[in-house]
């Protein structure tokens, strides 16, 4: 039986993935499509990649609109989705790509958001492991409602979880992603100018001002089951997609690379979407390009005493769409990997 799913913000960058992958999601039918300003124009306009829609029509972003679909995912800028979720009924399955409903505390939420804590969903990140050998993908089962995560903290979250979990490092850690521009979305910003971007390298919300701190805070500290420090420094590179992540913490006691690898791979040797490469190797941004695989390598700097972990994911596919496409598998009690790449492009 097919199901059926509409895409609010199917012209934005998120929303473009989410149908390259639902496309050849052997169980889906694509039902509406809308957007904002753009909505009464064709999605082949934004999206001349995605040929099988590209004479679909966008519609406005309203609940009437995007009603009697089984699952609903809202690629919108935050602040969208409380009032239409609240308007779609139980039966309704929603998926939201947005910040809306990540952060369990609503302290946290007024400080980095601002305004009335919209509400926490279950977090949408399946491999998570969590302090008591659970994994967050038990707490995605049948959910009726998702919070996606954020780009950053995907990779970054599963690069630091193992080792705090297992108690190898102090609960204070360090995490620096470097960026493609894409995560920034497709609307004018002027930063993103080309004549900006191209050829430079550059650090934005330092000093622990980005609104992603408070998401690497909790999901790692429940990794670590209790509370933990992330200073995370995002960097925005000349590249349209592709994040990858360093992530440092201090030891706890005499922990070796063997070690540490160890932890790791005992981690993540069930996951579909997580490879810890082989010694020697390191995650590079190509090497995940439209794949939903998050890529990790893990040693330690004896003289510094310090944990060190790379990451790499592509933000548009494991960092936002094909991580939305895998919580609505274990939603709707499908098989976690369907319709989810496993292999990049490359060169
Ligand atoms: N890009 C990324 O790597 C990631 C993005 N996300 C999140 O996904 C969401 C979408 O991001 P992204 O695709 O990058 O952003 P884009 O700016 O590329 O797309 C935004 C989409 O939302 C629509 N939209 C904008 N304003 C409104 C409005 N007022 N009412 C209805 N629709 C509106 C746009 O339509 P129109 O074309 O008409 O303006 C467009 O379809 C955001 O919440 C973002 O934070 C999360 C993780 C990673
Ligand atoms: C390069 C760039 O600008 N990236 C975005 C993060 C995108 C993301 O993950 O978004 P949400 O949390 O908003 O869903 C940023 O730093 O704001």
């Amino acid at each position: 039986m097919a199901i059926d799913v509409a895409v609010a913000g199917a012209s934005g960058y998120a929303g473009g993935e989410l149908l390259r992958l639902l496309l050849t999601h052997p169980d889906v039918r694509i039902g509406a499509l809308t957007a904002g300003g753009n909505a009464g124009s064709l999605l082949g306009e934004h999206h001349p990649h995605l040929v099988p829609l590209a004479d679909r029509s966008l519609g406005e972003t309203r609940a009437d609109v995007l009603a009697g679909h089984d699952v609903v995912f809202l690629a919108l800028p935050h602040g969208h989705s409380a009032e239409l979720a609240g308007s779609l009924g139980e039966g309704t399955v929603v998926i939201d790509m947005g910040a809306d409903h990540r952060l369990t505390d609503p302290a946290a939420w007024q400080r980095w958001y601002g305004g009335t804590h919209p509400g926490a969903w279950p977090y949408g990140l399946p491999e998570l492991p969590l302090a008591g050998d659970i994994r967050q993908r038990d707490r995605l089962r049948g959910a009726g409602r998702v919070a996606v995560p954020g780009c950053y903290p995907t990779g970054g979250s599963l690069a630091l979880a193992p080792a705090l979990r297992a108690g190898l490092v102090e609960r204070h850690v360090t995490v620096t992603s470097i960026t493609g521009t894409s995560g920034a979305g497709k609307s004018l910003k002027p930063h993103l100018l080309g004549s900006e971007v191209m050829g430079s390298t550059s650090a934005y919300g330092v000093g622990g001002a980005h609104r992603h701190t408070p998401e690497f805070v909790q999901n790692l500290g429940a990794a670590a089951g209790d509370a933990v420090g992330v200073s995370f420094t995002p960097v925005l590179a000349p590249m349209p997609r592709g994040i990858l992540t360093t992530a440092t913490a201090p030891l706890r006691g005499e922990v070796d690379a063997a070690t540490a690898r160890s932890v790791y791979e005992d981690a993540y040797k069930d996951e579909p979407f997580v490879r810890v490469l082989p010694e020697g190797s390191w995650p590079a941004t190509a090497a995940t390009l439209g794949s939903n695989h998050v890529q990790l390598q893990v040693t330690v700097d004896p003289d510094a005493r310090a944990l060190v972990v790379i990451g790499a994911i592509d933000n548009l596919t494991k960092g936002t769409a094909g991580g939305a496409v895998q919580c609505m598998n274990l939603a709707l009690g499908l098989e976690e990997t369907v319709g989810l790449p496993v292999a990049g492009v490359a060169p």
